[in-house]
């Protein structure tokens, strides 16, 4: 099936950097004619009435009140992740257009991120790797201590279905865990990964050997970790960001870490993305950055193309879309 019998599915390019993946092609083919953003402009009279749904892969197309005025059938969004700050969710709904996430695709992926960074930090990963390539394995022991992660607290803020999965890998880690939520988890969910809730932020980073922080970025969580915040956690404790780099002051980060208010941070968002080539932050040792890779393994990343999908026929189809995302 082509053109004239499947629905128009626009998407910003094929490949490239932030292109949806070349092998999820033929499966989107299967369901929808795509459109390229390329295609779109090129003949835009004639797409833009075409276009029934937009799968947006790492933000891209922008989606703004002109690019919506201009599709008069556009009936859903699809988002290739769970964050939707990139959205203006009112914007998009004052059109009709309904909305949709992938929270199941991303879940283990990007939990496996945060221990990877949280594993990494701890135990000098990269620093270690520098002095494997160039010194040919000289170096003092004190260059490479680093601490340990059995027994030690992690404080989980956001304990969402990621928040949840990381408390997973903690406990097999044999660490304690804390953390915090808008509400919380019932009391079995909490027994199995042995969670104790907190009330408040604060008392969750007072005794965190490590605070990951996977919260939405909203208006309610921008900065939501700033010089207070860093001065309650202890001098040895290690801040681990996969959420959104609003979600941290990253000038007190900067501050934080040069003046050993916190040990060290390990981050894969910033602001922005990337950083500058001479921010501060990428010069400091006690700091690992990695480039969003929360997400990104092959079978989640298909996972995710597989239940955009699910929630685009859902809504072409007039059914409840299984991971629909309301404007708050
Ligand atoms: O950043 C990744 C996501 O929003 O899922």
């Amino acid at each position: 099936m082509g053109e004239g019998e499947l629905p128009g599915l626009l998407v910003d390019e094929i490949g490239g950097k932030h292109g949806i993946l070349h092998g999820h092609v033929a499966f989107l083919k299967k369901h929808f004619y795509l459109i390229t953003m390329k295609e779109f402009l090129e003949d835009r009279k004639r797409m833009s009435k075409k276009v029934q749904a937009i799968y947006l892969w790492w933000h891209k197309p922008v989606i703004d009140q002109e690019l919506l005025q201009s599709l008069p059938n556009l009936k859903v969004i699809a988002n290739s992740g769970v964050g939707m700050d990139h959205l203006d969710l009112k914007l998009v709904a004052s059109f009709g257009v309904k909305m949709a996430n992938a929270p199941r695709a991303v879940s283990s992926s990007t939990a496996d991120t945060g221990m990877a960074l949280l594993l990494a930090s701890a135990r000098r990963l990269v620093e270690g790797y520098h002095i494997a390539v160039s010194s040919g394995m000289e170096y003092s022991e004190a260059d490479i201590l680093g601490v340990e992660v059995t027994g030690a607290t992690l404080g989980i803020i956001g304990m969402g279905s990621i928040g949840y999965k990381i408390a997973l890998r903690a406990k097999a880690f044999e660490m304690n865990i804390l953390y915090h939520n808008r509400t919380r988890r019932k009391e079995q969910e909490e027994r199995a990964v042995g969670a104790t809730y907190c009330e408040k932020i604060d008392g969750l980073l007072q005794r965190a050997d490590f605070v990951m922080v996977v919260v939405s970025l909203t208006p309610q969580t921008h900065k939501l970790i700033g010089k207070r915040e860093m001065e309650l956690m202890k001098p040895t404790a290690t801040l681990i960001n996969i959420s959104r780099g609003a979600v941290v002051d990253q000038e007190a980060l900067v501050t934080a870490l040069q003046t050993g208010v916190i040990r060290a941070a390990a981050l894969d968002v910033t602001y922005p993305e990337p950083l500058p080539r001479d921010h501060t932050l990428l010069k400091l040792k006690n700091v690992i950055i990695t480039p969003h890779l929360g997400i990104k393994t092959d079978k989640a990343t298909y996972m995710i193309t597989e239940e955009a999908v699910e929630n685009i026929l859902a809504a072409l189809n007039g059914l409840p879309i299984p991971s629909e995302v309301l404007p708050s």
